[in-house]
């Protein structure tokens, strides 16, 4: 999307990340890589004693990889939350929680920041707490004794810090005396590298760069198999890189020149030639297993860089930001900014930067946030897929390109590339493919991270599936939801759960009533089930009334993201009907007021917009509603044709 490379920061006034002297990178191992922000053993252990009479805040998954981020040196060797959310064009961090959990806080606290198992990674001494407009959340801004780095339990050994990376790429001699020249790029990868990316990556090694892949991964849950799908996906295109050249790749490759080209003319740089791309790993004197290098970093993902989301748009390529500047040089004493806004670093959908308000707690974990999704493909759309409007697009991007660039910066990288390179499918193209288990054109992605994404999302026909029946009482709901099941065993291939409303309230949701909360507690249950089922390949069908909009939608999501399908069917019988039908006489009692907040009548039903099926049991009989639903399953690719 763009090419960005890092002019040397102004000397006068910012320090290049990390730089405590001045030294020549490419002369071995340097005193000069002290990013790392924390305290000595000795101090850590007196913060932890002390910290037993602090209030503590549990941090959210993306505010513990923001903290680590500070943490590691990647915005300065003086980390902190500082007051201004943006220093020399660069975004940083922000620690928000909502106003009621800041109450207690007061200028001159320390507050523990611990991980959602208790551990304090962190001490921060509250210099100022700053209101936010709307009222909801407060900042809090200070100066961090760094007290450990969050666990990852998950790729040790792709994790590096800024300072580790440097001293890779000393070690590989992946550093030059000055940038352009063999240095070593960064190459973002928000979602997953396809043939295109390969292409670009191949065609900035033919300009003599080495390239180093920084996967963002802030705020990932290591269970999570999304997670560790991507990074084999990623993996396997690092394998592709070295792979000899196709002639439909070569296409990409040049246009890739091209266009990385004009970002170096923008940049007033000029290539110089590299040495021969093809030579194969193990001929040169200190030969690395690949010609580029993967990394993950605790950044936050974002959604806008993980995919083209229109044709031509990563054609884009924005001039060099001024992103080598330190973003925490101090500003004018005193300066506060007068409030906060949201730093508008993330589109809606994904989890915003640093603007989640955390929990405040006195002991213990409290509950996390929910961390960005991880699952590179969500074919039916969601939280990861939303677009939001092109103006906000262009400032959000711009925001990203600039942190972006200074974070690679800060991991030694003399340039950036920043989005999905141009013919780089899209996650519906990609999805569609795998949806119906048809082969994915090399064209589109290297055959081994294909054959990854094959193997962990099977075609429709294969894959687990909730099929959630709504509708008022009486509607026929339970009905069709026998009449179908028997169906789908008559023909076979799937293993299924039914879930029926009255069933899971004598045992699930044994003891709930009634009110919105219990009603959306036990819809809530049946879809936590339904996602147990559907991500272990079941099939689950569900028929509770499920009244409320926003539950069905969770439960959509819950489902989706255990990497199941989920079709919802409208069981759209009118309440004259129903109420005429009065199978259990309930709506009598309801309208006798015997029954209070009974739906339909005294208690609200909020019409499906989203349903994937709708079925009027008072025009059709229950074999043509279950034909219906049948015909819509396998029109979908949920069924195999009869
Ligand atoms: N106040 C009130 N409102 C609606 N329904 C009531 C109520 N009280 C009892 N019942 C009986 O409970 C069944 C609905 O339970 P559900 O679990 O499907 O409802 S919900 O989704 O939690 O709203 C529903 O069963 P169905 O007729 O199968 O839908 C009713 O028999
Ligand atoms: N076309 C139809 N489809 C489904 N049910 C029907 C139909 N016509 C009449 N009914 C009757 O309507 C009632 C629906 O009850 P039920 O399936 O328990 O609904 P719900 O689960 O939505 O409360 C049953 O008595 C069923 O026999």
């Amino acid at each position: 999307m763009s090419a960005t490379s890092h002019p040397d920061p102004d000397p006068d006034r910012l320090p290049k990340p990390g730089a405590t002297g001045a030294t020549d990178p490419s002369h071995g191992p340097a005193a000069d890589d002290r990013l790392l922000r924390l305290v000595t053993p000795d101090r850590a252990a007196e913060l932890t004693t002390a910290s037993l009479g602090w209030p503590s805040l549990t941090l959210t998954p993306v505010q513990l990889a923001e903290l680590e981020l500070l943490l590691v040196g990647a915005f300065g060797p003086n980390p902190g939350y500082p007051a201004a959310q943006e220093l020399a064009g660069v975004p940083v961090p922000i620690l928000a929680v909502p106003a009621a959990d800041a109450e207690p806080l007061a200028a001159g606290d320390t507050v523990a920041l611990r991980d959602p198992e208790g551990v304090m990674i962190a001490a921060l001494h509250v210099r100022t707490l700053l209101p936010a407009p709307a009222g909801s959340t407060v900042r809090l801004v200070g100066t961090l004794d760094g007290v450990r780095l969050p666990h990852h339990p998950d790729h040790p050994a792709l994790r590096l810090t800024p300072d580790q990376l440097r001293a890779e790429l000393r070690a590989r001699g992946w550093t030059g005396p000055q940038v352009g020249a063999g240095a070593a790029w960064a190459v973002w990868a928000d979602g997953l590298l396809h043939t295109a990316d390969v292409g670009r990556i191949r065609a900035l090694t033919r300009q003599g760069k080495r390239c180093v892949v920084l996967a963002p991964v802030g705020g990932a849950d290591p269970a999570d198999a999304g997670h560790h799908l991507r990074v084999r996906c990623l993996q396997a295109a690092l394998d592709a890189v070295d792979a000899p050249l196709r002639p439909s790749e070569a296409t990409l490759a040049s246009e890739a020149v091209a266009s990385d080209a004009i970002a170096a003319g923008a940049a007033g740089r000029r290539h110089e030639p590299g040495p021969d791309p093809y030579r194969r790993p193990g001929t040169g004197d200190h030969p690395p297993r690949h010609r580029s290098l993967l990394v993950l970093v605790p950044a936050v993902p974002s959604a806008l860089l993980a995919t083209p989301r229109e044709p031509g748009m990563s054609a884009t390529v924005l001039p060099p930001a001024g992103g080598t500047r330190h973003p925490l040089a101090p500003g004018p004493a005193g300066f506060e900014p007068a409030g906060f806004e949201p730093s508008g670093l993330e589109p809606s959908g994904f989890e915003p930067s640093g603007l989640e308000p955390a929990a405040l707690s006195s002991a213990g974990p409290a509950p996390a946030g929910v961390a960005p999704a991880a699952i590179p493909l969500e074919p039916d759309g969601g939280a990861a897929g939303a677009t939001p409007s092109a103006n906000a697009d262009a400032e959000v991007l711009a925001r990203l390109t600039a942190q972006r660039a200074h974070l690679a910066s800060s991991y030694g990288l003399s340039g950036s590339l920043i989005g999905p390179a141009i013919g780089a499918p899209g996650r519906q193209e990609l999805a569609s493919l795998l949806d119906a288990g048809g082969p994915i054109p090399a064209e589109l992605t290297p055959p081994a991270v294909a054959a990854e994404l094959a193997r962990a999302i099977p075609p429709r026909s294969q894959r687990g599936l909730t099929i959630f029946f709504t509708g008022l009482s009486g509607s026929g709901k339970s009905t069709l939801a026998g009449l179908l099941v028997c169906r789908l065993l008559e023909q076979g291939g799937r293993r299924i759960t039914l879930l029926d409303g009255d069933v899971v309230r004598a045992h699930l949701s044994q003891g709930l009533g009634f009110s919105r909360a219990d009603r959306d507690l036990n819809v809530r249950r049946i879809g936590f089930v339904a996602a147990q089922v559907a991500g272990a390949g079941g099939t689950a069908v569900c028929a509770p009334i499920a009244p409320y909009a926003r539950v069905r939608t969770q439960v959509r999501e819950m489902v989706q993201a255990a990497g199941g399908g989920f079709v919802l069917v409208h069981v759209s019988t009118p309440l004259e009907v129903c109420e005429a039908r009065d199978r259990k006489g309930l709506y009598a009692k309801a309208r006798a007021g015997v029954i209070p907040a009974f739906t339909g009548v005294s208690d609200p039903y909020e019409q499906p917009t989203d349903a994937d099926v709708t079925v009027d049991t008072a025009q059709l009989s229950g074999d043509e509603a279950v034909d219906r639903i049948l015909d819509h399953l396998r029109v979908a690719g949920w069924l195999t044709p009869a």
